[in-house]
């Protein structure tokens, strides 16, 4: 794994190098969160088709707009608060990313990784119920997290996922994660989502490896 490694650095390296404006990370943020909206718009919206033709064109010019300014570089490897790599893109926690819930991750005095969010029609599965996909993604994305915080950081070696009952839409959910035993370079994490009756939808183990240099 010594190439996947080394390339990881690299990028990481490059993007460090970044000066992030916080100014502009917040009117981007924005702009993310009307997209969001309209997202969901295009699945709920009943214009007819004309409407429909006429704001597909508006938006191909704004799509237009954006690129002739260029392209640049994810504004994001920063490293936050208890050793979390702040990603702007990531498609979990990315407040830049428009395809993210986006969830906001902190880390407690024991080291345990947390989040309240709540997921809205994007993130479906069975009708009305989150998609199993997505739990998996976040638990994936938080348990990182409580390994990184725990001074352990890996690559995801397996999830094993249970789904116990239903996640709701659109109701605020939680999830935690924690870092229970290293053993070498494999770190194992338990890690849940929780439904409003505070009984977990969803539980998970995984093993994080540090990849070999
Ligand atoms: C802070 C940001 C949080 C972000 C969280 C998001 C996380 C992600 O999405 S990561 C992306 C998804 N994961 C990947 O792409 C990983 C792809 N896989 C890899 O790169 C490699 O297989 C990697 C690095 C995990 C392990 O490779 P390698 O270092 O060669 O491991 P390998 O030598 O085979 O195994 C090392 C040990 O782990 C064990 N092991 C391997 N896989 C597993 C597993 N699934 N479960 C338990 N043990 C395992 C092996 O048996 C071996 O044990 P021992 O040392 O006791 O003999």
């Amino acid at each position: 794994m010594t190439g996947a490694w080394a390339a990881m650095q690299r990028v990481f390296e490059e993007r460090e190098r970044q000066e992030i404006d916080e100014g502009r990370v917040a009117r981007l943020a924005e702009l993310a969160a009307r997209v969001r909206e309209l997202s969901e718009l295009v699945i709920l919206s009943q214009a007819d088709e004309m409407e429909i033709a006429a704001v597909t064109r508006e938006i191909e010019l704004l799509t237009a707009r954006l690129a002739a300014a260029g392209r640049g570089i994810p504004p994001s490897a920063e490293v936050g608060d208890g050793g979390v790599v702040r990603q702007l893109g990531s498609p979990v926690t990315g407040l830049l990313n428009t395809l993210a819930p986006p969830i906001e991750i902190r880390i407690g005095d024991d080291g345990t990784a947390r989040s309240e969010f709540t997921l809205g029609l994007l993130y479906e599965g069975p009708p009305g119920f989150v998609h199993g996909g997505v739990s998996a993604m976040i638990l994936d994305h938080l348990s990182g997290c409580a390994a990184s915080a725990n001074g352990t950081p890996g690559m995801t070696a397996g999830l094993d996922l249970r789904y116990r009952r239903p996640t709701p839409l659109g109701v605020p959910l939680s999830a935690e994660a924690k870092a229970v035993r290293v053993d070498g370079r494999k770190t194992f994490v338990d890690s849940r989502i929780i439904g409003p009756d505070g009984r977990a939808t969803a539980e998970a183990t995984a093993v994080f490896i540090m990849p070999t240099r």
